[in-house]
């Protein structure tokens, strides 16, 4: 069964708590919540003051995924705010390395995501000092794109690559994610489904979660 983690930048602002009780008692396993800075990606949403709301309101792994640049002047504050999983993108760090030090010496998991250009063979020095890796199969920055199907062979690549050594490394997938698709992103070797627009805009988000989980 593949870990769904509803992304809340599709949640409804106005009434933020109901949505979290709605995933509480569904079967999400992770809030994946979107962090945009306005300068690595064109668009701007919250920082560690919502995500420590977020922590607040749930149990659930909270999934950090950092579209922001210079991301180790912030590490700190996520993980004071109560992140479990940091991600940061490869695209924004110049030493990558030391960005995942920091983030696994700060007591969180450390994750890399790459965006729809960049090759997964990019990964492979630093594939076993980390858990999971965030393919973006959008550009990042909205929700509600189109799934991009090269992220197929992408998954594909960075599943062999990841069996060949032995590791455990998570392969989370972000961006129209649906339930169409979700199978064979599944198929192709991801265990993290990233869902924004087909959860929270569904009729009903609690059986999309619980369709996700099935399929
Ligand atoms: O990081 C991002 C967008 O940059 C995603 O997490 C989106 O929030 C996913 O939304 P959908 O494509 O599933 O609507």
């Amino acid at each position: 069964m593949p870990i769904v983690a509803p992304s809340l930048l599709s949640a409804n602002y106005i009434n933020l708590q109901a949505d979290c009780d709605m995933l509480n008692a569904s079967e999400a396993d992770w809030y994946h919540l979107d962090v945009m800075d306005g300068r690595f990606v064109p668009n701007i949403s919250f920082g560690p003051m919502i995500i420590e709301f977020f922590r607040k309101a749930t149990t659930k792994v909270c999934d950090v995924h950092l579209m922001i640049e210079e991301p180790e002047k912030y590490a700190e504050a996520f993980q004071k705010a109560g992140a479990d999983i940091l991600t940061v993108h490869y695209e924004a760090c110049t030493h990558l390395h030391r960005n995942i030090q920091q983030i696994k010496g700060l007591g969180m998991k450390a994750g890399i995501a790459l965006n729809p250009h960049t090759p997964v063979s990019l990964l492979k020095d630093v594939l076993a000092d980390i858990d999971m890796v965030c393919l973006m199969s959008v550009n990042p920055g909205f929700g509600g794109q189109a799934f991009i199907p090269q992220t197929l062979n992408k998954i594909k690549e960075l599943r062999n690559m990841i069996d060949e050594k032995g590791l455990k490394v998570e392969i989370e997938i972000d961006g129209g994610v649906t339930l169409a698709n979700a199978k064979s992103i599944v198929d192709a070797g991801a265990n993290v489904l990233v869902a924004g627009n087909t959860v929270f805009k569904a009729p009903n988000p609690t059986e999309m979660i619980s369709l996700l989980k099935k399929i």
